[in-house]
């Protein structure tokens, strides 16, 4: 159909709509769109501007863009004829606004002088060209407002000038001014495809509503809207932040094994050698081998001052008294060394032949270790310790000390336990990986003295898993490591049940009577009393964090900090060592 048919058909409103305003606002992109649904990507457009150097009717170009014009507005139908101009103030508009019947004036929402143009220039020249048309505003290349501009600039062509952030005009500003004007107002961009129909169907409404003024007895114009307000943009949803999960601990058995080599809540430091230090965690320890169990109950604080004597046993009489501890039972032993000590004391004093009776002490456990059954420690009152060289041939000693987490090198109370000079570092790790993981590596050299160190702390699990790697049998070995999660298992139950080794704080109370020496603080509060009821815990704060008297409990790190390995149950109840 020819477009000039249009003219002659009756109820169809042919509407001359003309597009102005300053230079490169986007007034060409938004017929375009309108006109033949051209859709560009973002560097097409923003690679491309052909400045328009003549108004043009767009209309008579090809068959689509005719049938585009056509449009039904409120029940109206309608042709629409778009005019395009060029934006250069200075050139002669008149033949394009003639017989308009609607303006569409154009600013860029990234240009804030093609707005201040809106008011100084272009609404005085459509007033003066065409003061009955009604007048539209629209802020061009919206999208801008939510653009990254550095790649926009980027993507601009060479010449253009490079768009600033604080030059982007909120909706506001736009509206201040159509309302300033008494016109309506719309936003657009071709970019995300917004705002096109709005523009180009309230510009319609605006023309047939001053079309219904003058000729009244059109009836078909009756149900035409003033032009609408425009729905909100929602701009585009920013990219999904990129979180980085790290990977969860692995929950093969090889996880606890990690610990040794990065000792999270460690609470106990085993020395070997007077300077090899080991962290480690009591938990791990206790619940793998009964001799590490007994040894962090053992009650520090009660000892009594029989002990404290046997610390200062000269090494020869503590060497016989090990011997004697593997004959008899362990209180004949102790008695014997008491005696023992008070010989070896004697003859130490008559070998000096001075009348100095200095007591031939044995090695000194390390600085200032065991000075006594209680310690002064600078800060907090009193450390509490043990001499064990008469419980066990593996240990020497066991204190509470302030130490230096290893991880977040906070001084925190730990459990220092020296180890007897005998054990040796490399075979002592494969012990502590085995009490661990349960595992033991077939390839470990040293495969006599881990079995020796086995005896000694009573893990027989493994002294065997040593004889069936040298019996060539090591395939026995993974029942045994199966067993040992079992047993574990269910001694961690236990702990858990019990609260051992839970470093929760007890409720506290008014220290008993002769207990003054929990008084950590001198301040006379307990804080609290691992060593009344509850089992021994060197990792439970205690005075600088509990309340006094308050019966609140803290939680701390022991077992549910580091307990990320599996453990299995098993029913079979644990048998135990009675502490001497
Ligand atoms: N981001 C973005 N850029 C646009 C949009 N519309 C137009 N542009 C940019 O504006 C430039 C000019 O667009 P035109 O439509 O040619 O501008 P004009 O107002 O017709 O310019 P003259 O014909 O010189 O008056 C284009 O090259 C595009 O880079 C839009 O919606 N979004």
């Amino acid at each position: 159909m020819d477009s000039d048919m249009d003219y002659e058909r009756p109820n169809v409103e042919t509407i001359k709509c003309v597009v102005v305003g300053d230079n490169a606002v986007g007034k060409t992109r938004l017929i375009c769109a309108r006109a033949c649904n051209a859709t560009l990507t973002q560097y097409q457009l923003l690679a491309t501007h052909v400045p328009t150097v003549w108004a043009i009717d767009q209309y008579r170009v090809c068959q689509e863009v005719l049938e585009r014009s056509r449009d039904v507005v409120d029940d109206v139908s309608v042709s629409l004829r778009l005019w395009d101009t060029f934006g250069d103030h200075h050139k002669d508009r008149r033949f394009a606004y003639g017989r308009s019947d609607v303006v569409v004036l154009c600013f860029s929402i990234a240009n804030p002088n093609s707005l201040h143009h809106v008011k100084t220039m272009w609404y005085p020249e459509i007033k003066h060209f065409c003061p009955r048309a009604p007048v539209i505003l629209v802020g061009c290349q919206l999208d801008l407002r939510y653009a990254d501009l550095e790649a926009v600039n980027r993507a601009r062509r060479p010449l253009a000038r490079p768009i600033k952030p604080n030059e982007i005009l909120p909706p506001e500003k736009g509206r201040e001014v159509a309302k300033e004007l008494g016109i309506p107002y719309y936003e657009t961009s071709v970019v995300a495809q917004f705002g096109i129909k709005d523009v180009f169907d309230n510009a319609i409404r605006a023309a047939l509503i001053s079309r219904r003024h003058l000729q009244f007895w059109k009836s078909h114009l009756r149900n035409v809207q003033r032009p609408l307000l425009q729905a909100p943009f929602l701009p585009p949803k920013p990219p999904p932040p990129i979180i980085i999960v790290p990977d969860p601990p692995s929950n093969n058995e090889e996880h606890p094994a990690h610990l040794l080599e990065d000792p999270l809540c460690a609470d106990v430091i085993l020395v070997l050698q007077e300077k090899i230090k080991i962290y480690a965690h009591k938990i791990y320890l206790s619940t793998s081998s009964s001799k590490f169990y007994d040894l962090f109950l053992m009650d520090l604080s009660e000892e009594d001052q029989q002990s404290v004597a046997g610390h200062s046993f000269g090494s020869a009489a503590a060497a016989a008294a090990e011997r004697v501890l593997h004959q008899e039972e362990r209180h004949h032993a102790r008695d014997f060394l008491l005696r023992a000590a008070s010989f070896d004391i004697c003859e130490s004093a008559e070998e000096a032949g001075s009348g100095q009776r200095q007591p031939c002490l044995r090695a000194s456990t390390s600085d200032g270790i065991l000075r006594g059954n209680r310690y002064e420690n600078g800060e907090c009152g009193l450390r509490r310790g043990r001499d064990l060289s008469s419980w066990s041939r593996a240990f020497m000693s066991i204190q509470e000390e302030m130490a230096e987490d290893p991880l977040t090198y906070k001084s925190k109370l730990m459990v220092v336990v020296k180890m007897d000079a005998s054990i040796q570092p490399g075979p002592f790790r494969a012990v502590l990986k085995y009490l661990y993981t349960g595992e033991l590596d077939e390839k470990e050299r040293d495969l006599m003295h881990i079995a020796h160190i086995a005896e000694l702390l009573e893990v027989f699990d493994l002294r065997m898993m040593v004889a069936n790697i040298l019996n060539n049998e090591a395939f026995m070995n993974q029942e045994i490591t199966k067993a040992f999660h079992v047993r574990r298992t269910n001694r961690v139950k236990e702990c858990l049940a019990k609260g051992t080794f839970s470093g929760t704080l007890q409720p506290v109370g008014p220290a008993p009577r002769g207990r003054e020496g929990l008084d950590p603080c001198g301040d006379g509060h307990e804080g609290v009393d691992p060593h009344g009821d509850g089992p021994f815990d060197g990792s439970a704060a205690r005075c600088p964090l509990g309340p006094p008297h308050t019966g609140a409990k803290l939680p701390a790190t022991s077992i549910s900090g580091i307990l990320a390995a599996p453990f299995r149950f098993h029913p079979k109840a644990w048998p135990r060592v009675p502490v001497p």
